[in-house]
């Protein structure tokens, strides 16, 4: 019988007839959606016999929505997420003019699924731009609800803004605003609770996974109060939740002040050596520079919102591109998550059964360790990696791989089904 998922006690409790919303998404969505569900549905015949299996429910956002109900993003959705959890979705293209600025950010700020779980790794035979692409295994928590990109913006030339510009200048005594005749604002909000339970999350992470590290990654030289005090409550939020688990640079600093360095560099070698998680910083750019010259560095990464966007991306080219990156946006109180690709709706190529459905594949792997599926996850990992190995790949690998065939989406899902 097919069952609703559950929180009990923190812990997500899966029945064998799960019910899963899903989001078919915009451009290529149905083009992925098509094969990653099919991979999904024999993964779990393979494993389970039929003894499991999901009870997929369709519910709509984006074009299709609007298709089908003058409506974007319908309440519906928002309750049948809300009532079943968890929930998987392909890309959504953001309509141009209309009261949302992105639906995707819509969907995370009305869930308040506040982390963004983006893991990169490499998988072998995937080709790649940088010489060591096995170099990275770097998991992004990027905060999902706030900053620059939680959509607070005035444009140019209204009422609005005008009133903000003057405000600011007047009230507040801004004189650096370049042109006022002509700006448009943007506000970047950064809180303290959503700091904490973003660096929370990502510190629990490295504990469970027992990684050696953990990188605030973040613009504080430049903006003090939002991204300089992300760093600070980040660090902050350590001492006090993890004293037994971390050191941070924070702490060695503190005894370098009062003890000197030799001694700060003895207490930190110290607990790193007993297992303690180093907790650390780097400024936003010179990350970008670091993720490429040395990534081993990184382990478990917190940041801000369009931080991690960029990041994201970036760290994505490095082990083969937006074709292959995975993601999850997850509340970890309530037990929300919806699980979808990094990428978007990649227009030129919807409808041509062209692109890479492994993002897509690949959130649903996580998706099914989310729900204890292990078996499932595992099976598909192995098929994946099998059929990237023989060479036979959508364009966007086969125009890097020599010797290899290009295959369409729907024909990689079959390969992938095929090498399970
Ligand atoms: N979470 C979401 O739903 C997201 C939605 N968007 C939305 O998507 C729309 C398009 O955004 P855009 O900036 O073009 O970014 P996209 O990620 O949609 O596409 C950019 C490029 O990435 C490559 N690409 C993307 N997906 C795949 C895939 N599955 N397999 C292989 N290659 C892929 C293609 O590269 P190439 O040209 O080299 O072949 C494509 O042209 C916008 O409306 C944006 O707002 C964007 C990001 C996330
Ligand atoms: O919502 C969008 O249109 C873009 C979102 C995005 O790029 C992301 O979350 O990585
Ligand atoms: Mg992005």
């Amino acid at each position: 019988m097919a069952e609703k998922i559950k929180l009990e006690n923190g812990k997500v409790v899966t029945p064998n007839e799960p019910i899963i919303p899903f989001i078919i998404g915009d451009g290529i969505g149905p083009d992925i959606w098509q094969a990653a569900s099919f991979v999904f549905d024999k993964a779990v015949e393979k494993c389970y016999g039929g003894k499991k299996k999901i009870a997929w429910r369709e519910v709509y956002a984006g074009e299709k929505a609007f298709d089908l109900t003058g409506d974007w993003l319908p309440e519906e959705t928002l309750e049948v997420i809300r009532e079943h959890l968890i929930a998987i979705k392909g890309p959504l293209t953001t309509p141009i003019g209309e009261g949302f600025r992105s639906l995707n950010v819509a969907l995370r700020q009305e869930l308040d699924l506040y982390t963004c779980l983006r893991p990169v790794r490499y998988f072998n035979g995937v080709p790649s731009p940088v010489k060591r692409p096995e170099d990275v295994d770097i998991t992004i928590f990027r905060e999902n609800t706030e900053d620059i990109y939680a959509g607070i913006e005035y444009a140019q030339g209204t009422e609005e803004v005008e009133k903000l510009i003057e405000f600011l200048q007047n009230e507040m005594g801004v004189s650096k605003i370049r042109f006022p005749e002509t700006s448009a604002i943007g506000i970047k909000p950064v809180s303290k609770e959503g700091t904490e339970r973003l660096v929370r999350a990502a510190i629990e992470y490295a504990k469970e996974k027992k990684l050696p590290s953990v990188t605030f990654v973040h613009k504080g030289n430049i903006m003090k109060f939002t991204e300089g005090a992300f760093k600070k409550w980040g660090y902050n939020l350590a001492e006090k939740e993890f004293a037994e688990d971390v050191f941070t640079w924070q702490q060695y600093d503190e005894i370098k002040a009062r003890e000197g360095e030799e001694v700060a560099e003895k207490k930190q070698a110290e607990a790193l050596a007993s297992g303690k998680i180093l907790v650390k910083d780097v400024i936003a750019d010179i990350f970008l520079q670091q993720i490429l010259t040395r990534p081993k560095s990184f382990d478990v990464v917190a940041t801000l919102n369009l931080n991690g966007d960029y990041a994201s991306d970036a760290l994505a080219a490095q082990v083969g591109g937006i074709g292959i990156a995975p993601g999850a946006n997850i509340n970890y109180e309530t037990g929300h998550a919806i699980f979808e690709a990094t990428h978007g709706t990649a227009p030129k190529y919807a409808g041509l059964n062209k692109v890479n459905p492994s993002s897509v594949i690949l959130s649903g792997v996580m998706m099914f360790e989310h729900l204890g599926w292990q078996e499932v996850a595992d099976c598909i990992i192995t098929a994946l990696e099998k059929t990237i190995n023989e060479k036979t790949v959508t364009y966007d690998f086969a125009r890097l791989m020599s010797g290899a065939t290009e295959v369409k989406t729907s024909e990689f899902a079959e390969l992938v089904v095929g090498n399970m």
